[in-house]
């Protein structure tokens, strides 16, 4: 038996799976985020520790022999927050998550105090990735820069709290900026250039090797028979790509969780900055990934269903008439938090364009759906120019439950789109085959294969062929609205 936690955007997920890799039960607990000025996103640490607690405890009730018998942890994280603790590991503000947009000025200085920062990291400095955001704390908040002992990402900070350990590994690390990428190393260099040291750093693992193991009053509490390995772990996209065994060169998977991701895994470090393109680490060693981000996926689904007074996501989608997809008036820029992938924009704004008396909460709806598509487009295009062209695209996270968004996807992206069996668990169930490699010492590549296929869902040529026209259009509202729509002042 193992378990994945998974520290989401939207919610703690975790996974209880057996050594068939069958999932014997799933538990969650919901997160939110505040915003307490417009581009700034924030969450308290004790909220993913409520979130552990609460999961765990549900599933060792429930399951209480299966919880008995686990042997291994693995953790999966949303990527990029910044935990700041003090000189006694205590949480010294907020984490600032992974779509906060505060630190523009800190990344256009960053750039220009380093040279050599794109080279080292492979990555354009990015509002959102943890580098700039201390450097953003040490301008505006200097006494808790001062204060800030080690920095952590958030499943870090939970691994603290879970074993005593302070460990990253790859995948995640290379999305702090401080990484060279290529090596899989600390960046002096780069640490230096925001006023810190390797002694912030917690040490490195790969994410398919122990880390440590959990702390004997929680191995009680869950009545564990031994105390289990956990594993280093993952960010949550590379994660996720574990669990649905995107492991070898070209494999390719469209995220819809909060974030929307398309992603590309690559036998090497393949740096190509330009038009907001990430290259990261991948969890298992060796290997590396490109991604396109955008900042609001299934969360700008999320954001118009409460807008529109729908009980819930599913229901709102549910009215919508599938006959309506390409022929819809309203257009939707979904840029809610501003954009990385393929601007690098924490200023842009979210704009819905050709709205009528006749406009429903529907065509509302409908228009976040094709919009976030489109914006996946940007991404597939921005990655063929960086030497990755999927021939088909995977689709994992909460948003992958819905056909009509994931044909609406296939058309906009003129790919078949694969849902798999237990995709939308997406980082837990690839964190739980983690904690099974860290605690067998088992091969990467005999655990982390591929789920069964359980649908394809080809691109309907009519609807490929109307976008193709839509395309246009909404890549033409991003130059026309900048400088109009933006960021609010104070
Ligand atoms: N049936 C559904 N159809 C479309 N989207 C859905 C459905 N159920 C949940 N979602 C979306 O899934 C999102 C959560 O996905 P998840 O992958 O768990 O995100 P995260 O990892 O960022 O917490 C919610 O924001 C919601 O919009
Ligand atoms: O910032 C990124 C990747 O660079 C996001 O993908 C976060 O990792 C959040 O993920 P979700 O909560 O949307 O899964």
């Amino acid at each position: 038996m193992h378990l994945g936690i998974d520290i989401g955007t939207s919610s703690v997920k975790t996974v209880l799976v057996d050594d068939d890799q069958r999932v014997v039960a799933v538990a969650e607990h919901p997160l939110e985020v505040s915003r307490p000025h417009d581009g700034w996103s924030e969450q308290d640490p004790a909220d993913w520790w409520q979130g552990i607690l609460a999961t765990v405890d549900r599933l060792k009730q429930s399951h209480p022999a299966e919880i008995a018998a686990v042997r291994g942890i693995g953790l999966s994280g949303q990527m990029h927050g910044a935990t700041l603790l003090g000189a006694d590991d205590r949480v010294l503000r907020p984490c600032i998550l992974w779509n906060d947009g505060r630190s523009g000025a800190e990344c256009a200085e960053l750039e220009a105090k380093l040279p050599d920062l794109v080279r080292i990291t492979g990555n354009r400095a990015m509002p959102g990735f943890t580098a700039p955001k201390l450097a953003w704390v040490a301008r505006h908040e200097p006494d808790i820069f001062a204060a800030t002992r080690t920095v952590l990402l958030p499943k870090d900070y939970v691994r603290l709290l879970l074993t005593g350990e302070k460990v990253s590994e790859p995948s995640d690390a290379a999305g702090t900026l401080w990484l060279d990428t290529g090596a899989r190393t600390w960046s002096p260099e780069v640490l230096a250039a925001t006023g810190l040291d390797l002694s912030h750093m917690p040490r490195l693992v790969e994410g398919s090797e122990p880390s440590g193991v959990l702390r004997k009053e929680l191995v009680e509490r869950w009545g564990m028979a031994r105390a289990p390995v956990v594993a280093g772990g993952a960010g949550d996209n590379a994660a996720g790509a574990v669990g649905i065994g995107a492991i070898s060169a070209g494999d390719a998977f469209v995220s819809l969780g909060t974030s929307g991701v398309l992603w590309v895994t690559t036998d090497a470090f393949r740096p190509n900055p330009a038009r907001g393109v990430h290259a990261f680490c991948h969890a298992v060693p060796g290997t590396w990934h490109q991604m396109g981000v955008i900042l609001a996926a299934a969360s700008a689904l999320t954001w118009v269903t409460r807008l529109v007074g729908a009980p819930g996501e599913a229901e709102l989608v549910a009215r919508i008439d599938p006959a309506r997809a390409g022929h819809n008036p309203v257009l939707f820029q979904p840029y809610l938090s501003g954009e990385r992938t393929p601007h690098n924009d924490p200023d842009a704004r979210a704009a819905f364009a050709g709205l009528s008396h006749a406009t429903g909460p529907e065509d509302l709806a409908l228009a976040v759906l094709e919009g976030v598509a489109f914006a996946v487009r940007d991404c597939l295009d921005a990655l063929a120019e960086a030497g990755s062209k999927p021939a088909a695209v995977a689709a994992i996270g909460g948003g992958s439950r819905s056909d009509l968004w994931l044909g609406i996807i296939a058309a906009a992206l003129d790919l078949p789109v694969h849902r798999l069996a237990g995709g939308d668990l997406g980082g837990a169930f690839g964190a739980a085959r983690l904690g099974r490699i860290a605690a067998d010492c088992a091969d990467p590549a005999v655990i982390a294969t591929k789920p069964p296929v359980a649908a394809v869902i080809e691109p309907d040529r009519g609807l490929a062929a109307r976008y193709g026209d839509t395309l246009g259009r909404y890549r033409a509202l991003y130059p026309a609205l900048k400088g109009i729509t933006g960021r609010a002042t104070a």
